[in-house]
């Protein structure tokens, strides 16, 4: 027996990032939309935890406790006070340290498949508590759909959409180190006055819109310039796709990634071809939003 979760990544159609918090943490008004880009995560039973990962960035994935997927496995059978004796197998199509969540995907999916595979019945509240303590992201990886994040990211609002939105994504050489990108935020705020990160209301009014191009002129990341700071390269991938006909560019999260939204589907793909022929980046993917939570096959 075998239960399998497919799990979407994530982009940030804004990403406020307030000053650090004494516990090291950033208040955000982080607007997150699930795009159709899919890890799946498959459970069964076994003599003790193990994990596996395919696909084409596996080698980059840990496969000890470290795992986000054997974090979560661990969380939900300490709290049934049971052993976590599972094989966990993570189908991995989501860009790693990418800036688009995959690994807080694989937590989320895990989290969702063990409860199903040991019939623990956990209440949705205390599956989101359980993702919360896993990480900020991890929360969004199970709902879906779009979400303001506040707090850490971690405190969920559902957001309206309104309509399809196609984008593609520039997939780079390497990871970027998400603390390193927010310590390079600390780094170049610093003296500044760093304003309270608030939702814009013409960014959600655009989501609620579905036009490509009232949200095109209303998405923003704060990581963005951390992120090029410490990735100059990332310049000439954002200009690429802009220059190949996208409505906007920006890098995805805490990157490297970049996101481009485009008018429709046939101009995201001609503008992944683009940014692949370019050189600037590994691959270019398509992918649409909003994309349904963490969901059991
Ligand atoms: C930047 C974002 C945007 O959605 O995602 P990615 O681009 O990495 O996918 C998130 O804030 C990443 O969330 P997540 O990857 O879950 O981070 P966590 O595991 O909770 O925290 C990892 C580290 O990131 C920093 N961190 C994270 C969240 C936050 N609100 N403030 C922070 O300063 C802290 O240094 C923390 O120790
Ligand atoms: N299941 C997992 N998949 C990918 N990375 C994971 C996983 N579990 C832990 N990690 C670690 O998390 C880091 C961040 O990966 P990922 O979540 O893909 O990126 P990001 O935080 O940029 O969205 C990786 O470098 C890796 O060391």
């Amino acid at each position: 027996m075998s239960v399998t979760v497919r799990v979407p990544a994530k982009v940030n159609v804004q990403l406020s990032v307030g000053a650090a918090r004494p516990d090291g943490f950033h208040d955000l008004a982080n607007v997150f939309l699930a795009v159709g880009l899919y890890d799946e995560v498959t459970v069964a039973p076994a003599d003790r935890l193990r994990i596996t990962c395919s696909g084409p960035d596996a080698a980059q994935v840990p496969l000890d406790a470290s795992n986000l997927a054997a974090r979560a496995a661990s969380a939900l059978a300490a709290r049934h006070g049971i052993a976590p004796d599972v094989h966990i197998h993570i189908d991995k199509d989501i860009p790693v340290a990418g800036g688009m969540a995959g690994g807080s995907a694989d937590g989320a999916g895990a989290l969702l498949a063990c409860d199903a595979l040991w019939g623990t019945g956990t209440p949705r509240e205390d599956l989101l508590a359980l993702c919360a303590e896993l990480g900020s992201d991890v929360p969004f990886s199970l709902v879906g759909g779009a979400a303001l994040g506040t707090g850490r990211g971690e405190r969920l609002t559902p957001v309206e959409v309104g309509g399809t939105f196609h984008w593609v994504f520039a997939v780079a050489d390497g990871g970027l180190s998400t603390p390193a990108v927010y310590r390079e935020f600390d780094r170049l705020t610093e003296g500044t006055r760093v304003p309270e990160p608030v939702a814009s209301d013409a960014l959600l009014d655009a989501l609620r819109s579905g036009d490509p191009k009232a949200l095109a002129a209303t998405l923003s990341n704060d990581l963005q310039a951390p992120a090029l700071s410490l990735r100059p390269s990332l310049a000439a991938t954002l200009a690429a796709g802009t220059e190949a006909g996208a409505l906007a560019a920006l890098v995805s999260g805490s990157g490297p990634t970049t996101a481009f939204l485009t008018e429709d589907e046939a101009t995201a793909r001609k503008v992944a071809a683009a940014l692949t022929a370019s050189g600037t980046c590994r691959t270019a993917r398509t992918a649409a939003s909003p994309a349904p939570g963490a969901t059991v096959l």
